[in-house]
């Protein structure tokens, strides 16, 4: 197989390390190209054993799949390199938050199969939750699936369902790191140190995560589970008012797929 990514930032490079490392591929079959980040595309070569490119020739000749993996805005740029090249076997799959499935056809001016993805970055660990969806004539959709359950789960959506999709996991971790991050910075209030309280948050949240790993408790019974009558976890929660954090998460959770909403403009709309 021929996998070939246009852009080894983040997403990237999260994707093709965890189906590596899930050995869904062998790293001979990654083709990275990108416009910055040189020098970790190198490491990426020298370390992981993927090819690296410049040459849209020879990156696309025989491609199953390329990936276009650039920030939305820079997809014209990006088009204007593989439209040339691209074969009609090639599946075209977007990782690009609201870009739709039109407008990557249209940029590319194809008949290819497109298929539209929003993973996270959990996909390093084999956790991230993807959503996905195809233009009707992608009809090849299990091999595409295998891949993406490689490094994590894979939830098919309507394509208008994109938006929320992209708020709620593309996104949704970086809102429970910020909320991690103000949990330390709590913590260093009560007087604890950074460093201290960097170790107390980490190893709480690392805990955490094993524990809905592994308890097939739902989160509200585990939150029972800690919570004695007249105690202190009980006095902490009466504090904490449920339905302003609800109201200040769905504030944010909107305006992420607001944000999508907006993104996905297509200029012949
Ligand atoms: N970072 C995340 O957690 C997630 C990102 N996404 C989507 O993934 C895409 C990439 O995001 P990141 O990896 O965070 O960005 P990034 O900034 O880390 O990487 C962007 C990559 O695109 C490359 N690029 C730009 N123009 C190019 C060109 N003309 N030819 C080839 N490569 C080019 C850059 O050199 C770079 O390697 C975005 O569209 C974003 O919406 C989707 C889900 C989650
Ligand atoms: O912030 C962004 O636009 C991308 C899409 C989802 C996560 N990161």
């Amino acid at each position: 197989m021929k996998i070939v990514f246009y852009g080894a930032g983040n997403m990237a490079s999260a994707i093709f390390i965890g189906m590596i490392e899930n050995q869904v591929v062998e790293p001979s079959e990654i083709y990275l190209t990108s416009r910055s980040m040189q020098e970790k595309i190198k490491f990426f070569k020298e370390n992981l054993g993927v090819n690296v490119s410049y040459d849209d020739t020879e990156l696309l000749k025989d491609a199953d799949y390329v990936i276009l993996a650039s920030k939305p805005q820079s997809f014209p740029s990006v088009a204007s390199r593989i439209r040339p090249y691209l074969e009609p076997k090639t599946k075209v799959v977007s990782v690009m938050a609201g870009t739709q499935i039109k407008t990557v056809r249209r940029e590319l001016k194809t008949e290819n199969p497109i298929a539209r993805i929003m993973p996270n970055t959990n996909a390093m660990v084999r956790h991230s939750v993807n959503g996905i969806s195809y233009s009707s004539n992608f009809t090849d959709r299990d091999e595409l699936i295998e891949l993406m359950e490689s490094f994590g789960t894979t939830v098919t959506v309507e394509e208008d369902e994109m938006h929320n999709i992209t708020a709620a996991t593309g996104s949704g971790s970086a809102f429970l790191y910020y909320i991690y991050e103000k949990y330390a910075e709590s913590l260093m209030e009560l007087g604890f140190d950074e460093e201290e309280a960097m170790f107390l948050t980490r190893n709480l949240v690392i805990g955490a995560g094993k524990m809905v790993e592994d308890s097939e408790l739902s989160f509200s019974d585990l939150r029972k589970n800690i919570t004695s009558k007249r105690g202190t976890t009980e006095a902490g929660l009466d504090a904490l008012d449920g339905e302003s954090l609800k109201k200040i998460l769905i504030t944010t959770l909107t305006a992420a797929a607001s944000r999508s909403e907006e993104l996905s403009q297509d200029e012949d709309e």
